[in-house]
């Protein structure tokens, strides 16, 4: 493709991500497999032009309404070519070329550029919630949370994510892993808390080589590895993973649980549940079963009170995941929290039933908002006595905090939180 029907193709997209209510990923998913003769180079190009307006999106906009511009597609990609440091010639000269490319800049929209071309992405009257990057919303949560320390969060929390990996004891160990890597020109290093990590130094694609589809590693985000740990699972013991999904945290557990003892994996979507099918015998994993949970379902009476360990890893707002999901900041809503609160409590209520005197009840989220976080443990806490808080399992460095508490700016990973409790009888 040519740069200019990377830049029309980029055009489609975004129109089609504004329209939609589903994440940007999905809809992104969707544009190239309705597009195979888009190859994976011309792919990457047109997601990072996209990708590039999604971080900005707010800034973009701000700058949009400065001139009275329509926020289109088109204009928010050539504004941030703009505030990338290309010229409006430059930009116009792009959008001119040929049979594949978009259709001319027109004189308004060159305007708008002229008008810009002093400027930089920031101005000092932007609003701090369009500095950051978020909804308006949620900055006084924010700010109630992180104090001074919330420009550098949110800065953190506008980069782009780095690839982790969790390498599969069940096959392999880490240097073994490593060396597979090298033999494909991955180049990796161990992630500063997670035993079993590694983080790739560059994106580069993982799925197609052999270390991934012989199971020797996983893609997992550190700070998703470090809430596996915090469940302490051991081999022989009974674990259900109660929102387990496609299975992410269910194959850590197996793995540390050296594929002895049982896991239940639950979930109430089955897409996603046989989803996890694949992935645990990629890796070699026998000692996991799935279970669809369904309303009425018996199966969490006759279970009651049979399980060493139970994780509640709970549908969320995903604030946490932010980085890779930009655009979902600002789809998301105070409604959307406040409805995921109830859903959360909810399922604790549920899964505690599970948890045998003396187990433990793992609650997790990829939410940095106390209102899913703590709030949540303390009142489910309040609503059942038979369980109290219990000190983080987890490496060194993060030990000496109650709960696990993740996040860009302080650790690198995703924002992520896990809370230990145990239940006395
Ligand atoms: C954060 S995701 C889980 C991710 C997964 N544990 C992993 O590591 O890949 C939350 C999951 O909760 C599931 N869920 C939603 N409502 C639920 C409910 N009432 N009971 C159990 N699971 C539920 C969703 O289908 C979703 O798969």
């Amino acid at each position: 493709m040519t740069p200019a029907g990377q830049l029309a193709a980029a055009i489609d997209l975004l129109g089609l991500i504004e329209a939609d209510s589903r994440p940007a990923d999905a809809v992104a998913n969707h544009f190239f497999r309705t597009r195979r003769f888009i190859g994976g180079g011309d792919r990457r190009a047109i997601s990072s032009l996209v990708w590039g307006v999604l971080r900005t999106r707010r800034h973009l906009g701000w700058w949009l309404d400065y001139c009275r511009a329509p926020h289109t597609p088109r204009l928010l990609l050539a504004l941030q070519a703009l505030f990338s440091g290309q010229t409006p010639n430059k930009i116009a000269t792009a959008f001119l070329s040929g049979r594949y490319g978009p259709t001319p800049l027109e004189a308004a929209e060159m305007t708008v550029l002229e008008k810009l071309s002093t400027r930089t992405l920031e101005h000092p009257d932007m609003p701090e919630a369009v500095k950051f990057e978020i909804p308006d919303w949620i900055l006084p949560k924010l700010r109630a949370q992180y104090g001074s320390a919330l420009a550098a969060e949110m800065q953190a929390m506008n980069e782009p994510a780095p690839l982790d990996l969790r390498v599969n004891l069940l096959k392999t160990d880490r240097e073994s892993a490593l060396r597979a890597l090298a033999a494909e020109r991955l180049t990796a290093e161990p992630t500063a808390y997670s035993p079993w990590g590694l983080r790739l130094r560059n994106r580069q694609t993982i799925t197609t080589g052999k270390a991934f589809q012989e199971g020797l590693v996983e893609i997992q985000d550190e700070g998703s590895q470090l809430i596996a740990l915090a469940l302490d699972a051991q081999p022989g013991m009974r674990v259900a993973d109660f929102c387990a999904g496609a299975g992410g945290k269910t194959l850590a557990i197996a793995m540390g649980m050296g594929n002895k003892g049982h896991i239940v994996a639950c979930d109430v979507s089955e897409p996603r549940l046989e989803g996890a099918i694949k992935r645990l015998r990629r890796a070699g994993v026998h000692n996991a079963e799935r279970h669809l949970l369904e309303p009425g379902d018996k199966w969490l009476k006759r279970q009651e009170k049979k399980f060493d360990r139970v994780l509640v890893d709970a549908p969320c707002t995903g604030t946490g995941t932010w980085r890779r999901n930009p655009d979902a900041r600002l789809r998301l809503t105070e409604q959307d929290l406040a409805e995921l609160a109830v859903k959360q409590a909810e399922i604790l209520d549920r899964a505690q039933k599970l948890v045998k005197p003396g187990g433990k009840l793992v609650y997790a989220t990829c939410s940095v908002l106390q209102d899913e976080n703590e709030a949540q443990t303390e009142a489910f806490m309040a609503r059942h006595p038979d369980f109290t808080p219990l000190p983080l399992e987890a490496p060194e460095a993060l030990r000496g905090s109650l709960n696990l508490r993740l996040s860009p700016a302080q650790h690198g990973t995703d924002g992520f939180f896990a809370a230990v409790m145990v239940r006395a009888r």
